[in-house]
C-alpha cells in the first residue's frame, strides 16, 4: 500500500455561533479520522451542508473565525515539511502553500483578479514559491500552460477576455504551477458546461498522473466521482459514514446513504422514478443522537437511534459507520455505464 501523505486523526472543526445572545455550536466537522495516500484522487462526497467545504477548508490551512478547530490533528508528511495544520504557525502555513498544497476552486473567477492580467497573476501566486524571476520565471509558466494546452499569450489577456473553460484552465495552471504535492480541488466543474467539464477534468486527472500528486477531489455529483477518483469518502451531517475503492462504493456500498447516492445517479436509458430520500438533513447545531442518519434511514433499529456507530473495517480497505452494514444492498442494479 502508498503511503499516506495526509492523516487526519478525531478531527472536530465547529463554528462558534450567537444567536440572539445565545452560544451555539455548529459541528460542520465532528471526528472525522482518515488519510490520503500519495498519488490517488480521492473523493469526497455528500449533499449541501453535509461539511465537505468547511473539512476541506480545515485541510487548507483556511481557518477562520467563526470556525475553529476544537479537536483533533490533520498532519502532513510533505517532502522536508511535516505540518499539522490543527496547530500550524502562519510561517508553515506559508511554507506549504502553493509549494507543497494548493486549491482549485469552484469559479475561477474568485481567484483570477479581474483587474489584473493573468500573468501578473501567475506572478503573484507563484513566483516566490518557485523561487524564479523574470525571463527565467516566465519561460517556466509558458512551458506549463504548454501543457494545459494553454497558449502563452494568455498571459497578457484579463480574466473577462477568456472562456469559462479557459479560466478554469488557468486556475489549474495555477494551482499546479509550483508542481504541489497535494491538490485540493471543490467542485472544480461545477459552473461549467458538460462539454468543458469532461475537458476540465480529463486535465485535472492528466496533470495528476504526471506529477504524482495526491488530489483531493469534492463534489456532490456521483458521476463524477465514479469517473475520476479512486477512492471516495461519504460526508453525512458532519461526519464521515463510508469510505472505500471507488469502485466497490459504486457496486457494494456499506452504507444506506452511498447506496442512496448511488441509485439517485441518472443512468442512460433508464427512465425508473429515482428512489428519494425522506426528510432534511439534520441541523448541526443539534444533531440527532446516535446515527445521524437515521432519522432518514430506512434500516434504522432502535440501536441506530441511540449509539453512534464507529467507522470500521467492512472489506478490504472500506470502511463504514453503520450498524446494520451487513444488510446494505444496492437499491439499482449496478450498472457499466456509470462507470468509464
Ligand atoms: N461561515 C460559517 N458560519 C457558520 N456556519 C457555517 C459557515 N459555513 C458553513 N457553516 C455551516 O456548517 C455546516 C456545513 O457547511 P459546509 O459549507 O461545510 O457544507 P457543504 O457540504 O460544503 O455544503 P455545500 O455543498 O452546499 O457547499 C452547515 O450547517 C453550514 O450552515
Amino acid at each position: 500500500m502508498t503511503e499516506d501523505l495526509l492523516k487526519v486523526e478525531g478531527l472536530k472543526a465547529y463554528y462558534q455561533m450567537n444567536y440572539f445572545g445565545v452560544s451555539r455550536e455548529v459541528r460542520a466537522v465532528d471526528d472525522i479520522t482518515m488519510s490520503i495516500r500519495r498519488n490517488e484522487i480521492y473523493g469526497i462526497a455528500g449533499e449541501s451542508s453535509s461539511g465537505k467545504t468547511s473539512f476541506i477548508k480545515v485541510l487548507a490551512a483556511a481557518i477562520r473565525p467563526p470556525m475553529r478547530i476544537v479537536d483533533g490533528s490533520a498532519k502532513y508528511a510533505f517532502k522536508g515539511l511535516d505540518v499539522d495544520v490543527a496547530t500550524a504557525t502562519p510561517e508553515q502555513i506559508e511554507a506549504m502553500r502553493w509549494k507543497h498544497l494548493s486549491y482549485i476552486m469552484q469559479g475561477s473567477m474568485s481567484v483570477l483578479n479581474p483587474l489584473r492580467r493573468i500573468g501578473r497573476t501567475f506572478e503573484d501566486f507563484a513566483a516566490r514559491p518557485l523561487g524564479l524571476r523574470g525571463a527565467a520565471f516566465k519561460q517556466r509558466v509558458i512551458g506549463h500552460l504548454e501543457r494545459l494546452k494553454l497558449p502563452a499569450d494568455v498571459l497578457n489577456a484579463y480574466p473577462h477576455e477568456l472562456s469559462g473553460g479557459m479560466r478554469q484552465r488557468v486556475t489549474i495552471g495555477l494551482a499546479t504551477v509550483c508542481h504541489p504535492e497535494f491538490i485540493i480541488a471543490d467542485e472544480p466543474t461545477t459552473a461549467l458546461d458538460v462539454v468543458v467539464q469532461k475537458e476540465v477534468l480529463g486535465l485535472i486527472r492528466e496533470i495528476q498522473q504526471d506529477m504524482g500528486s495526491s488530489v483531493v477531489f469534492v463534489t456532490h455529483d456521483m458521476s463524477v466521482h465514479a469517473n475520476m477518483t479512486d477512492r471516495v469518502g461519504i460526508i453525512y451531517a458532519g461526519r464521515l459514514v463510508e469510505e472505500g475503492p471507488t469502485r466497490q462504493m459504486f457496486f457494494a456500498p456499506k452504507h444506506p446513504y452511498t447506496a442512496h447516492l448511488v441509485a439517485s445517479l441518472p443512468r442512460i436509458g433508464d427512465t425508473a422514478q429515482r428512489p428519494a430520500l425522506e426528510g432534511r438533513p439534520p441541523n448541526l447545531a443539534e444533531p440527532p443522537a446516535g446515527c445521524r442518519f437515521h432519522p432518514r434511514c430506512p434500516l434504522a433499529v432502535d440501536k441506530c437511534r441511540s449509539e453512534v456507530p464507529p467507522l470500521v473495517s467492512v472489506a478490504n480497505d472500506h470502511r463504514s459507520a453503520c450498524w446494520r452494514s451487513d444488510d446494505v444492498a444496492p437499491l439499482v442494479a449496478p450498472q457499466q455505464t456509470v462507470m468509464a
